[in-house]
């Protein structure tokens, strides 16, 4: 296959323009594509509403110390907003929004009765003690009591918050509705409210989503390697899952550098290894394994790269050394638009975030459902649960594709759209122009 010139870039590459800005030419192409009407075009332009707050924590020397955090609730037309809520320190109003975007149309393609949400505050958790780390989630919920509800808007984990996190968030919201069992919050502990097979969802609906596109695409396991960019909970358990079916995981990362072995890695080991150092440099492998830089785990020729952890991780900058034939977006965004179109004219197959890690929150919702109901499920009714609602997905997503021409980021939105606009004109507004 002969590569393509590189493009000048795309108003997605220029700096300035905002991450939310790229994200809604996603969305025009989608409008286009499908006649919506222009009133529901500006509709989805923007956020419904983000409140921002500055959280005030007592740190454990005495200090006063500030962060800055935000909720937003993106569009509701499908039922409340769900989303993550996100600890890192490059969190930004620009990035949560975004996010919250990304949720609604994630919600519309995995069918949930959900709209968009996304929440973040602007910290390092590795310079937090546990202590400050409850004090700054208990804060978060109480500066955003009155904006979340089972009803309006449904919190869950995302980078750096955990069930423990959620726990703490729960617990926060109890005390102030004297709600003993919230739901509206999800991926809590399973002692306290939470769902049999959260913990490892996203992960496992993305490997539904691979596997259910093997033949198409050509995949056997057995022969196939895989790179996978970020060790934490959705990266560990795809690396986990992948490895069992076979694949050979031939390098991972984390925060603090990367690991490549051709002969493969056991995802087991290297989490022991984690767990006992902090990080995964210095993991056995099967072979000879020497540290790369998390850029040269992006640009190594594998099967299959799976980034799952921050966005924008192959750009203009670096498109032209993507070597993989399959990308799996576990992460929420780590291929720019400039890049995906890059990617998609050089024939690289992009499984995108919006299918691909729809799994976290079609598992969040039954948590919803049976918090709701008092009735819980058990861990092989959540997995089968899952495994349908990735496999009907992914085959909808995959025959547009294949029909209307799209790539699978395009069809994608072009399916949750569809969803969308559905619900717009159930209430009576028109969605799509007048056939003339
Ligand atoms: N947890 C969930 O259920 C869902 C998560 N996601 C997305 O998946 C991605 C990962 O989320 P989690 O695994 O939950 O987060 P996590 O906090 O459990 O793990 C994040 C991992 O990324 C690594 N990391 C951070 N910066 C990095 C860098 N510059 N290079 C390489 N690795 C780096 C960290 O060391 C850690 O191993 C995020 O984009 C998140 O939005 C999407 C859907 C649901
Ligand atoms: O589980 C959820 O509700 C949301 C997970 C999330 O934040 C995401 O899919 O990006």
């Amino acid at each position: 296959m002969t590569r393509p010139k590189p493009k000048k870039p795309a108003t997605s590459e220029i700096p300035g323009v905002s991450m939310l800005d790229r994200a809604r030419e996603t969305l025009r192409a989608a409008c286009d594509r499908l006649s919506i009407h222009p009133d529901v075009y500006e509709e989805l332009k923007w956020p419904r509403e983000t409140l921002a707050a500055t959280l005030l924590i007592r740190m454990d020397d005495g200090s006063r110390r500030a962060f800055k955090a935000w909720r937003c609730r993106y569009n509701d037309r499908r039922g409340p907003t769900k989303g993550g809520v996100r600890f890192h320190p490059n969190v930004s109003l620009d990035e949560v929004e975004t996010l919250a975007f990304w949720m609604t149309f994630k919600c519309a393609v995995a069918n949930l009765p959900f709209g968009g949400g996304k929440g973040g505050v602007c910290v390092d958790t590795k310079e937090l003690s546990p202590n400050e780390l409850e004090r700054l989630s208990r804060a978060y919920v109480e500066a955003f009591a009155a904006f979340i509800g089972p009803d309006r808007d449904i919190l869950a984990p995302d980078m750096y918050t955990n069930g423990i996190v959620l726990a703490w968030m729960a617990d926060e919201y109890s005390a102030i509705t004297g709600q003993p069992s919230p739901t509206a919050l999800t991926g809590k502990p399973l002692a306290f409210g939470g769902t049999r097979g959260r913990i490892d969802a996203t992960a496992r609906g993305g490997y539904v989503a691979l596997r259910e596109l093997h033949g198409p695409l050509g995949l056997s396991p057995d022969k196939a390697t895989v790179a996978i960019q970020g060790f934490g909970n959705v990266g560990y358990h795809a690396a986990k899952l992948l490895h069992a079916d076979g694949y050979r995981i031939v390098a991972l990362s984390d925060s603090r550098g990367a690991i490549h072995d051709p002969d493969g890695f056991d995802p087991l080991a290297v989490m022991e290894h984690k767990s006992r150092t902090g990080a995964i440099l210095g993991a056995p492998g099967h072979g000879e394994t020497r540290e790369i830089s998390n850029a040269e785990l992006l640009e190594l020729d594998v099967d299959v790269l799976v980034p799952a952890a921050l966005e924008r991780q192959i750009t203009a900058d670096n498109q032209a050394r993507i070597k993989a034939r399959v990308i799996l977006e576990m992460a929420n965004g780590p291929v720019s638009p400039a890049a995906d179109a890059w990617l998609a004219e050089k024939g690289t197959i992009i499984i995108p975030d919006i299918l691909a890690n729809s799994g976290g929150v079609t598992v969040s919702h039954l948590e919803w459902v049976q918090n709701r109901s008092g009735f819980y499920w058990d861990a092989s009714r959540v997995r089968d649960h899952l495994r349908d609602v990735m496999e009907t997905e992914t085959q909808a997503v995959w025959a547009l594709h294949s029909e209307m021409g799209l790539s699978l980021r395009e069809a994608a939105y072009v399916h949750g759209l569809r969803r969308i606009a559905g619900s717009v004109e159930a209430r009576g507004t028109p969605a799509y122009f007048e056939e003339a």
